[in-house]
């Protein structure tokens, strides 16, 4: 069975997890076939001092561009 992974900055709402699993759960069936039922996704909510971008976490203030 398809499993999806949706690791996302916490905050979003539980209207908002289920609208996503819907929609990607209808893109999943849409794409590969299947049913619904098979498909399942896993919400990982993930604060702001535990991801980093390029070497920056995303809870640390922006700079000011150099120059
Ligand atoms: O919006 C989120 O939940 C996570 C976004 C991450 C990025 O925009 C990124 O890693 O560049």
């Amino acid at each position: 069975m398809p499993t999806i992974r949706v690791e996302m900055f916490e905050g979003r709402t539980v209207e908002q997890k289920r609208a996503l699993a819907q929609a990607l759960t209808e893109a999943t069936v849409r794409t590969l076939g299947g049913s619904p039922e098979a498909v399942d996704i896993l919400f990982y909510d993930v604060a702001r001092q535990d991801w980093a971008t390029g070497g920056k976490l995303w809870s640390d203030p922006a700079q000011p561009p150099a120059g």
